[in-house]
């Protein structure tokens, strides 16, 4: 073997140095992906299970909406994944970072590097005695290791491309109460969008708004997911919203429920149409939460009697009204399992 040094040119130097600043991420899987994740809040000695073993996987480049009760998890689960909170128990890894096991220095380069935030309240998201431009500039001037990589002129480039890009180039030189709320919103996600991370979390981003401005931000985020190819995760109570993206999960109980997928199809007549299928989900453990709606409708109490079909499993009330008269077909030729082996 030969130990002749090959020289490395200066640009594969600066590649390799940024390149260390992040834990190793794994650029093939899932940009966000959560095991069992388990958050446990004490307050007054009371203790409160805000997540019980969530699970989540997001693609890179999906928008993803999550919905659920108020008390459900949502905010809990967005904390965890801004770096703002850490998971009691699970596993929470996102674009490479271990978001339980992070040291102080992984948590500021995470925070810095590959998320962006946006809040409810429009007054948090931007400084109020900031124009809307100095308000996209400061995370940029902020971030040191990338400032020095890109100079005064690239920042101010920056900032006006991702103000025209969200449609609010006309309001750069304003502070924000000169601004409407989706404007304030539509900057808010430059901010976040500053030192271009991968993913952006918005937790109620449109809850303040009225339904125009509301879809003003929606279609701010549609943008930013399709043309910067950013991994978008929004929490929503708004239906119209919800109904917007390919992927909407429902929390329940600290646990993900289930999930709408949308697409398109092409009927008879030629036209497209969107179409929707809601999934129930099964966690790693084989869990599957019925929905309350068809609990709820078949009077389904704490038991069901499992059926396994050569291509469906049958779901039956095993006690409470509606079920006590209605046993199950145990015939070894449908070869039905016991509700253990089912699940
Ligand atoms: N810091 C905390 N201390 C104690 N309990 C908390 C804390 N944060 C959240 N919780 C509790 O955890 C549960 C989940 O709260 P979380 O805010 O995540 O729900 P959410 O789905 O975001 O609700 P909402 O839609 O009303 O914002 C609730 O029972 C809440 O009271």
């Amino acid at each position: 073997m030969s130990d002749r040094v090959v020289p490395v040119s200066l640009a594969e130097l600066e590649r390799r140095a940024a390149s260390d600043l992040r834990p190793e991420a794994d650029h093939q899987g899932a940009l966000i992906s959560c095991e069992r994740v388990v958050r446990i809040f004490t307050a007054d000695g009371v203790e409160v299970q805000a997540l019980r073993g969530l699970d989540l996987e997001v693609e890179r480049g999906e928008l993803l909406a999550l919905v659920g009760a108020s008390g459900s998890g949502k905010s809990t689960l967005m904390n965890i994944l801004a770096g703002l909170d850490a998971p009691t128990a699970g596993s929470a890894r996102v674009a490479g970072f271990d978001l339980v096991d992070m040291d102080a220095d992984a948590r500021l380069s995470y925070r810095r590097d590959v998320v962006g935030f946006v809040w409810q309240q429009t007054a948090r998201n931007l400084f109020p005695y900031l124009t809307v431009r100095q308000n996209v500039l400061l995370p940029m001037q902020l971030n040191v290791g990338r400032s020095r990589r890109r100079g005064r002129s690239r920042r101010a480039a920056r900032a006006g491309e991702l103000l025209d890009l969200l449609g609010v180039a006309h309001c750069h030189d304003r502070r924000p109460d000169r601004m409407s709320g989706g404007e304030q919103q539509c900057a808010a996600i430059a901010v976040a969008l500053a030192n271009e991370p991968e993913l952006i979390l918005a937790d109620e981003p449109t809850g303040e708004l009225e339904s125009d401005a509301a879809e003003q931000v929606l279609a701010a985020f549609r943008t930013v997911n399709e043309e910067l190819d950013t991994t978008v995760v929004l929490v929503t109570h708004d239906r119209t919203v919800a109904s917007a993206v390919r992927r909407t999960v429902a929390i329940r109980d600290g646990l993900t429920a289930s999930e709408v997928l949308r697409g398109s199809a092409v009927g008879d007549d030629g036209a497209e149409a969107v179409t929707a299928r809601e999934y129930a989900t099964i966690d790693r453990s084989g869990r599957l939460q019925l929905p309350q709606r068809f609990t709820e409708a078949l009077a389904i109490g704490r038991r069901v009697v499992l059926g396994l079909e050569h291509d469906h499993i049958t779901v039956r009330p095993g006690d409470g009204p509606g079920g006590a008269d209605d046993p199950p077909d145990t015939s070894p030729a449908a070869g039905n399992p016991t509700p253990q082996e089912a699940s």
